[in-house]
């Protein structure tokens, strides 16, 4: 049984279509409080999970609670205290944005003032009286997140909550959510397909590929899974890569330099360079290179894929 801590509680939760698996046997288990990115390429099956997590697709298999209540089609759930947004959020197009908030505000029991609060938090002021048609992307976006918080909402579950957003528009909701997060406590689920922007808002990282959890890392643990190189070039690089060899060290001729991926390399570039300068051969260029964000993310999720 998952304790209080414990916002999601998924077991071997599995979603079956007549022709693909799109969630197949996933454990998941989010804490309180966590901001908990779930990453993947397009048809990872993301969408398919959070629409389990809320109630409105029915898993084949596997067990789901969600803030301690289990997950049915039905009433009675936990969603007093869920805020969600699925995909690009539907919204009435002829109403405004503030009559749309009002009509949510109304289903969820919220006082007057809510909607001015939310409207402001998510910088739909200027907006407040356009109708939801004549939005752009990224405000409807705004308006789909101002519903899924309207009601001061314990978890948050969100699909892509950057999609249409602009650079500043992405900027502003990391801090929203983070905010949330850390000074209220509500604890954020979220779906994307980006690592860098992930990286830098979620506590926790779920990857998934072809419906199934391959890996869970803590985002401060991230530098630990990232590749590093040695790149090193000299004058006479063959030279050089047999005085390396004979020391130990196995390397590769890149583009002009020598690279080893040695851990012993990797963690003393001062060793090797010592090294070459005695053997006659100093080095004309020394640098560590780490593998960046997406590239690792890729080799996560498609090691077969084409890689630059
Ligand atoms: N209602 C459905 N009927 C049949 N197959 C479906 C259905 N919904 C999703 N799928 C399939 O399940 C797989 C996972 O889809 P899903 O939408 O969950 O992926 P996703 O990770 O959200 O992708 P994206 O980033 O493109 O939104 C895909 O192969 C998709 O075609």
């Amino acid at each position: 049984m998952p304790g209080t801590d414990t916002a999601i509680s998924a077991i071997s939760l599995t979603k079956r279509y007549p022709d693909v698996t799109a969630v197949d046997a996933v454990d998941l288990q989010v804490r309180a409080g966590e901001i908990y990115a779930l990453l993947g390429l397009n048809g990872a099956g993301k969408t398919t999970l959070i629409r389990m997590l809320l109630g409105m697709v029915r898993p084949t298999t596997g067990s789901l609670t969600v803030l301690g209540r289990p997950v049915g089609t039905g009433r009675g759930g936990p969603w007093a205290d869920v805020g969600y947004l699925v995909e690009t959020p539907a919204a009435y197009p002829e109403l405004t944005v503030a009559e749309n908030l009002h009509l949510v505000r109304r289903l969820r029991h919220q006082p007057h003032n809510t909607v001015g609060e939310v409207i402001e938090r998510l910088a739909l002021t200027p907006y407040a009286h356009r109708r939801a048609r004549t939005l752009s992307l990224g405000n409807a976006q705004r308006l789909g997140l101002a519903k899924a918080l309207l009601h001061h909402p314990r978890l948050l579950i969100l699909d892509e909550p950057s999609n249409g957003l602009d650079p500043a528009g992405v900027a502003e909701i990391r801090a929203l959510l983070h905010d949330l997060a850390t000074q209220h406590g509500v604890t954020v689920f979220l779906s994307s397909h980006i690592l860098t922007e992930v990286a830098r808002l979620a506590t926790r990282i779920g990857v998934i590929h072809q419906g199934t959890l391959r890996q869970e890392l803590d985002t401060d643990q991230l530098p630990h899974h990232l590749h590093r190189r040695l790149l090193v070039a000299t004058r006479d690089n063959p030279t050089a890569a047999a005085v390396l060899h004979t020391a130990g060290y196995r390397t590769e001729p890149h583009d002009g330099a020598l690279t080893t991926t040695d851990p012993a390399a990797v963690d003393r570039p001062d060793d090797i360079a010592t090294l070459l300068v005695r053997a006659g051969c100093p080095p004309t260029r020394l640098t560590v290179e780490t593998e960046d964000l997406e590239t690792y993310f890729l080799r996560l999720v498609a090691p077969d894929r084409n890689q630059p």
